[in-house]
């Protein structure tokens, strides 16, 4: 049975960035809580303060009023519980060292043997399906190995939560497809706590348990979506379901309404 207790929790969060030229309200309030074992994803229109949120999020920058906890603990700085993944995984490896190198990096800062080191990273390397390229060097990789590395670092971090940055925007269809289940496979197979965020409204949904709208800015959770598809989840059959149709052009909607600053009456996707 998986662990359901409250992971992540965020209150009142609110961030403005100050500067010469003037302030800009980025999040006005964003409230929600993340249970262990969820894949929550979170969508909103361009612009709307995604970035900014997973960074106060992760300890990367700090609010301007506003809680975020993880495990009842508020969050100060960059935690050991947190994993990030960014999209621009060409710029978050290190090309000097090899695949099995930059997995174990991290790994470095913790109190491991070399056995146990070990063991994590090769066990990551698995999960992402690289074990036969641990030797070679990211620049030897394909755009969609290489966010695989990525995710095996997160992995052989062993986060509470991985907090997954609009990771396969910058991959093609086919690899962002095995990509989205590569992540489905962690969250089903580890029970891997996950927080996406994506502009891709049928993404979220394929992927996610549940779904955060967001407001434009100043950002609100405009909706929290449940996400009633089947857990075992398939590009073909999935994606063809009329629930699954149902839920993106709901999602679709309230995007709209998101861009146009309507406020949203909190309508099930019916
Ligand atoms: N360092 C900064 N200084 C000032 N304003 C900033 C800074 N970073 C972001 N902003 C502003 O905050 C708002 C939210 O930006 P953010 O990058 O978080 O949005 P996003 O939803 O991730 O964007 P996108 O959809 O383009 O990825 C925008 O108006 C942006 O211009």
């Amino acid at each position: 049975m998986p662990d359901r207790s409250t992971l992540l929790r965020v209150e009142h969060l609110r961030k403005v960035y100050e500067s010469a030229t003037g302030n800009v309200e980025a999040i006005g309030d964003i409230s929600f809580t993340m249970n262990a074992g969820e894949l929550v994803c979170i969508v909103g229109p361009s612009g709307c303060g995604k970035t900014t949120l997973l960074k106060c999020l992760a300890g990367l920058l700090r609010p301007t009023s506003g809680v975020v906890e993880m495990d009842g603990a508020p969050v100060t700085g960059p935690s050991p519980a947190m994993a990030v993944v960014f999209q621009e995984y060409g710029r978050s490896l290190y090309p000097w060292l090899t695949v099995r190198g930059n997995v174990e990096l991290p790994l470095r800062h913790k109190k491991f043997s070399r056995a146990q080191r070990e063991k994590l990273v090769t066990d990551a390397l698995v999960a992402v399906g690289l074990d036969h390229a641990a030797r070679s060097h990211p620049w030897q990789l394909s755009g969609g190995m290489q966010q695989r590395v990525a995710i095996a670092r997160a992995i052989a971090y062993q986060p509470e939560v991985m907090i997954m940055d609009e990771p396969f925007a910058a991959v093609d269809a086919q690899t962002r497809a095995d990509l989205e289940d590569l992540v489905r496979e962690l969250h089903t197979s580890r029970n891997m706590s996950i927080l996406f965020v994506t502009h891709d409204i049928d993404e979220s949904v394929y992927l996610g348990e549940r779904v955060l709208v967001l407001s434009k800015s100043p950002t609100w959770v405009q909706e929290d979506l449940a996400i009633d598809l089947p857990p075992t989840r398939d590009q073909i059959t999935t994606r063809a379901l009329p629930r699954f149709t149902e839920l993106r052009t709901h999602v679709y909607d309230q995007i709209q309404r998101a861009k146009r600053g309507k406020t949203v009456d909190a309508q099930p996707a019916r």
